[in-house]
């Protein structure tokens, strides 16, 4: 269709400019002549068509190449119109009237009787213009030189009749007109249709050409566009020296090819607007239900095939057109589909969140639980601690405040055969051997502990231990060591000469355990600590820790000494 549609211009007349370019005696050609043999070509179709759909016998009158007279001699009476239209069309004209006397020719001339002439003709042209047909006047079958709008009617119920062969598929067209596939509209009624009549006054409207060269159905204006162009062709030749021949093709061809050219682009201009408008349309309104655009997209479209009247929107290709529709479609439905997917992905989301932020919060609240629980039972936990820590320094005070323990250093090496004054130790009691004038006698002291020659540093330390914790909890606490020289005072504090972890004394032994519980309890408390050294000797005490050097004594009458006491 687009190829016919881009071919479809007058041929003939784009010749006719080049013969004036060339200054032929174009204005002097037979026109006329070229009109004659164009509707001979045509009254020839049409009277072939009606023989072959009627039969030759029922069609004896009209012969197969009729004049215009014969034409119309032949069909004054009705009968063969009529029959034809009811083969296309059954039932278009209800009653057809046969000729009283079939078999005796109707002379020449002689007119039909009135009932013959209003009840079929009449009939049929009714059912003609109900049909949307080209029609003609009654008239033209009874006067001569008008048989052209009949040779266009009969044409265009041939192309219908063609066209419902081929399934009906579409719209029939004929003339420019389109015929909805279901009934046919009055107002497709065409009563002025010359055929090719202006083909060779080409006017410089693309519409208005359009109009004029398609007056006939497309076939036939081929058919006279060839004719005619024998015609021009000839005539120019004729006339022509040989040498003066290749020109004139040349330019010929050159210009049919550019009109061709020109053609075709517009074409595809407005193949590129159609689709355009309703991609426009759709672009818009893509959420609108899908009949709605395409009843717009076919409105839109009639309208402007009718207010324009344009020959090239008529040939825009149905069947392109409702595949591109129906290609729109699928994507319109597929995009549609996936939004609900979207959509019921984003809900499920939606959902979810919720879900999860409601966990949330049922957590947050259960955690929020959880930890003031365990403030409360930290609060608890300190509560007791205090507790704990007052009844273990109650039990320090039942002990005593003030503690005294004997500890008895072995034998040195040296001494290891000498005797020992030590009789036996017992809870606390120490029994010594006196000698006396009187003999051998026994003298005995309490303490709260006596540590035997065999007891280490350990087990010295492990009685002086629970007073350290004492000092933490704010506590008072002093340990002194008493006793003779060389009796192991500095021993039992300090250590050996070489100090070991086993050996050390218990003031290595005090400071580790003050700052291993300092350290446990740092979250809590904070402990400074500080040392003082001093000596006692002689009566005299002297500052061990001085760093200026000086060798300061003081008297030992202004030192006090106070005892750990609970305060
Ligand atoms: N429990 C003990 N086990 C083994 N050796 C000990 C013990 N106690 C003391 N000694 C030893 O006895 C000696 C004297 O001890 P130490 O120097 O401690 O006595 P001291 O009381 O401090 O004397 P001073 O008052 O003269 O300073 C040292 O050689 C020491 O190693």
């Amino acid at each position: 269709m687009a190829g016919e549609g881009a071919l479809s211009f007058s041929v003939a007349s784009v010749v006719e400019d080049v013969l004036q370019q060339h200054g032929t005696r174009l204005r002097d050609l037979d026109l006329e002549s070229r009109k004659a043999e164009e509707a001979a070509t045509r009254r020839y179709e049409a009277a072939g068509w009606l023989r072959k759909m009627i039969g030759v016998v029922a069609a004896k009158d009209l012969p197969a190449e009729p004049s215009e007279e014969e034409f119309r001699l032949g069909l004054r009476s009705g009968i063969i119109l009529c029959n034809v239209l009811n083969k296309v069309q059954s039932g278009a004209v209800p009653k057809v009237v046969e000729s009283p006397c079939d078999a005796v020719p109707i002379p020449d001339g002689a007119a039909l009787s009135a009932f013959q002439y209003f009840e079929n003709v009449r009939n049929f042209l009714v059912a003609v213009q109900e049909m949307g047909f080209p029609t003609f006047e009654a008239s033209d079958l009874e006067q001569g030189g008008k048989s052209a709008r009949v040779v266009n009617c009969v044409l265009a119920i041939k192309s219908y009749s063609e066209w419902k062969q081929t399934g009906g598929n579409g719209v029939w067209k004929f003339g420019g007109n389109i015929k909805p596939t279901t009934t046919l509209g009055k107002s497709f009624v065409r009563k002025n249709s010359e055929p090719f009549s202006n083909s060779l006054s080409r006017t410089s409207s693309m519409n208005e050409k359009s109009l004029n060269s398609h007056s006939s159905d497309l076939e036939s204006n081929k058919m006279s566009n060839s004719g005619s162009l024998g015609m021009l062709v000839r005539a120019v030749l004729l006339d022509k020296k040989p040498e003066e021949v290749t020109t004139v093709v040349e330019s010929v061809l050159s210009k049919v090819m550019e009109e061709f050219e020109h053609r075709m682009a517009n074409q595809y201009e407005q193949m590129k607007t159609t689709p355009r408008d309703m991609a426009a349309s759709h672009g818009n309104k893509s959420m609108l239900k899908f009949s709605s655009v395409e009843k717009k997209a076919e409105d839109k479209h009639v309208k402007a095939t009718k207010q324009e009247g344009s020959f090239h929107r008529n040939y825009i290709p149905d069947e392109e057109l409702k595949n591109r529709i129906l290609k729109q479609k699928t994507i319109f439905d597929q995009q549609h589909m996936d939004i609900q997917e979207l959509k019921h992905t984003l809900h499920t989301t939606k959902a979810g969140m919720q879900f999860m932020q409601m966990k949330f919060h049922e957590e947050f609240n259960n955690l929020g639980m959880h930890v003031h629980g365990l403030a409360q039972a930290a609060s608890g936990y300190h509560r007791v601690l205090e507790e704990n820590r007052k009844l273990y320094n109650q039990v320090q005070d039942l002990k005593g405040s003030i503690r005294v323990y004997c500890r008895v250093r072995p034998f040195l090496s040296a001494k290891s055969n000498y005797l020992s004054s030590v009789d036996h130790v017992e809870e606390g009691i120490i029994t010594i051997n006196t000698p006396s004038k009187y003999g051998k006698g026994q003298r005995s002291f309490n303490f709260n502990k006596v540590f035997e020659p065999s007891a280490t540093q350990g087990d010295v330390f492990s009685d002086m231990q629970p007073l350290i914790r004492s000092v933490l909890d704010g506590y008072n606490v002093c340990i002194f060591a008493y006793g003779q020289t060389g009796s192991g005072k500095t021993f039992t504090m300090s250590g050996p000469r070489e100090i070991t972890e086993k050996s050390q004394g218990v003031n290595y032994r005090a400071l580790r355990d003050l700052f291993f519980l300092a350290e446990q309890r740092k979250d809590t408390l904070r402990y400074d600590v500080a040392v003082q050294m001093l000596e006692i000797y002689n009566e005299q005490v002297r500052d061990l820790l001085v760093t200026d050097g000086s060798n300061r004594r003081y008297p030992l009458a202004i030192f006090f000494i106070f005892l750990p006491h609970n305060l």
